[in-house]
């Protein structure tokens, strides 16, 4: 934001609200520390106004994303499918990937293994208390800006190659499992990556391609705890994701939906064992000139359970330039974005509540 700019209004909340604010943000115990305390019923900073929560007559019945099963990458069935899939749906699941499945339940038991210390041990990681701006833990998505709060805390670790000089100082229970699943999962993202640019006619991915597309791994772990009524609050409300693309691994509870472009509806995500959802993200939509498509998606916590998840973002450099390929202009195509420097981008991203697809407005010619 420039100095000129009007800072945010914050929003209006009731006492009781600014008491929760005050435990959950300023004190840093997240909404981890406040459903630890055993809460039986939704804080009032967390309640969606009725229009803004997921109905059950909006999710779809009858239908799913496509799961693709990449054992041979270079098929051209597959190649396809994940091309087709990027431009019609934004999101599938990828199976026999490489990743092995015990790498997979390691970082999800990593996960759970940081959200299961001590509110203190884990608040060492809280936004201005991190011994490096590597390693963060947060909580919901823009609080300052939010009047209802997202049922979520995350602990976000930025992973390019001179971030991990900072690993002696992550968390100690979590942070092999990180670089490990990493490591597991670049070969995957590289793939997927070199597959979704052939289908934009992109022949090579050169290493300024590399920084423009995927300069930066971020691996964070969402924990949406145990939710007394979780239809009436939101886990993460609809949002499409900042980034080239997402690899997400979640758990076996279920309660991510994706919007369905054509008629508005909720499609749910089951979980598939070994499986990895893929999403394109709103960098993705613009280098693409609409090609591929970032999708909406919400995430609602459990009723019994906590529930944990594992995004890997991938992200441009900070200060590289956006905007639509060359490649996907060469037959006279009008561009549909800006060029815009992605930091830039990523301080609009993060300055106002989730709000659907409005992030992708600040390259928008
Ligand atoms: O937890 C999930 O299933 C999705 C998480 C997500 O959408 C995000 O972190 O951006
Ligand atoms: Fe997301």
């Amino acid at each position: 934001m420039s100095l000129t700019s009007p800072a945010p209004a914050m929003p209006r909340r009731d006492p009781n609200s600014e008491k929760t604010i005050d435990f959950v943000v300023n004190k840093g115990n997240g909404i981890k520390g406040l459903a630890d305390t055993g809460i039986e019923s939704v804080p009032q900073l967390y309640i969606l106004p009725p229009e803004e929560r997921l109905e059950p007559s909006s999710i779809s019945t009858h239908r799913s994303i496509p799961v693709i099963d990449v054992s041979n990458w270079d098929d051209p069935v597959v190649t396809e499918s994940i091309c087709e899939a990027a431009g019609k749906w934004g999101f599938f699941q990828i199976i026999n990937h490489g990743v092995p499945l015990e790498a997979l339940d390691a970082i999800k038991e990593a996960a759970h293994r940081f959200f299961g210390l001590p509110s203190e041990e884990r608040n060492k990681y809280w936004a201005g208390n991190s011994p490096t701006e590597t390693v963060v833990l947060k909580t919901s998505f823009a609080p300052q800006a939010e009047s209802v709060l997202e049922w979520k805390d995350y602990l976000s670790f930025r992973c390019s190659p001179g971030d991990l000089e900072s690993f002696p100082l992550w968390p100690s229970v979590c942070r092999d499992e990180v670089v490990k699943y990493l490591e597991s999962a670049k070969p995957v993202i590289r793939k997927l990556l070199e597959i979704l640019l052939k289908g934009l006619k992109v022949k090579e991915m050169d290493k300024a391609r590399e920084y423009s597309l995927m300069a930066t791994p971020i691996v964070n772990f969402n924990c949406f705890p145990r939710c007394p009524n979780p239809y009436l609050t939101a886990g993460i409300r609809p949002h499409s994701d900042g980034s080239t693309i997402t690899i997400l691994l979640q758990d076996d509870n279920g309660g991510l939906y994706v919007r369905a472009t054509d008629d508005n509806s909720w499609i749910h995500v089951p979980p598939v064992n070994g499986a990895l959802v893929i999403n394109v993200g709103d960098i993705l939509q613009i280098t693409s000139n609409d090609r591929y498509k970032s999708i909406e998606h919400r995430v609602v916590a459990n009723g019994s359970k906590d529930r944990v998840s594992v995004p890997i973002f991938v992200i441009p450099g900070a200060d590289a330039v956006v905007g639509p390929m060359p490649e996907v202009l060469q037959s006279g195509e009008q561009p549909l974005y800006k060029e815009v420097v992605f930091s830039d981008y990523l301080k609009n991203f993060f300055s106002s509540k989730h709000d659907g697809k409005k992030t992708l407005d600040f390259a928008r010619i």
